[in-house]
């Protein structure tokens, strides 16, 4: 991984490092799942527990194989087709892990944006840009604000406005535990900030009410 930040708080270049040059170690996450399972009391050479050390490793690498991408690759106008008002794609599923527990945080994503000078990007690059930035350890909040920042300076548009609605399993199953508990986090960039009318007709039609 990219370790050139200096700027930046430690906690913060793990997902905001750029793509990947990096190297996952299955055999390092192996063996610290092998120890996991020492210390819960279980017998990690039991046939039911022979291979989870190596299923593991797998699961996270790729749960966070967003940190082998970026992003910006996904931004890129269309050619020839041109379009000058609100495009939005709703209910894009995701899957991230938060960077406290690791633990699955799941939910759908929301991106509106206004394109600006006609310009438009294919609507599956909005869910790879969504998928990039959620497989990786994060927090909901900076998901949120990576995916419309990302969005809002590599295509230039009027505005962007990202919803996010995820059920964290940190706070359904362990913790605080409330089941159905859903967290909700916005980001507004540009002409959606100005025009509380826009901002609207978008939410409106992200609630399926346009
Ligand atoms: N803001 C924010 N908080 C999160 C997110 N994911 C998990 N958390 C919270 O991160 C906090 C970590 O708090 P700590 O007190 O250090 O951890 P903890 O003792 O396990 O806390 P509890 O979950 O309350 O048992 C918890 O309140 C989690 O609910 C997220 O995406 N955004
Ligand atoms: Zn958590």
């Amino acid at each position: 991984m990219n370790t050139q930040f200096s700027a930046t708080e430690p906690d913060e270049e793990i997902a905001e490092a750029p793509p990947a040059r990096r190297q996952v170690d299955l055999g390092k996450i192996a063996q610290g799942v092998r120890l996991i399972l020492e210390g819960i009391g279980e017998d990690p050479d039991r046939p039911g527990l022979r291979r989870t050390p190596q299923r593991v490793a797998e699961m996270y690498a790729e749960l966070t194989a967003g940190m082998d991408e970026d992003p910006h690759e996904y931004i890129v106008p269309l050619p020839g087709d041109t379009h000058d008002e609100m495009v939005i794609v709703k209910d894009i599923q995701i899957a991230s892990l938060c960077e406290h527990h690791l633990a699955p945080f799941v939910g759908r994503c929301h991106i509106a944006y206004i394109p600006k000078d006609g310009r438009i990007i294919g609507l599956s690059k909005l869910a790879r840009l969504a998928d990039a930035f959620a497989r990786r350890l994060q927090v909901q909040e900076r998901l949120t604000s990576q995916i419309a920042d990302t969005l809002y300076e590599a295509l230039k548009p009027v505005g962007v406005m990202v919803v996010i609605e995820a059920e964290h399993t940190c706070m359904t199953v362990r913790g605080v535990k409330k089941p159905g508990s859903l967290t909700i986090t916005s980001a507004i960039r540009g002409g959606f900030r100005k025009d509380q009318r826009t901002r609207a007709e978008a939410m409106a039609l992200i609630k399926g009410r346009g």
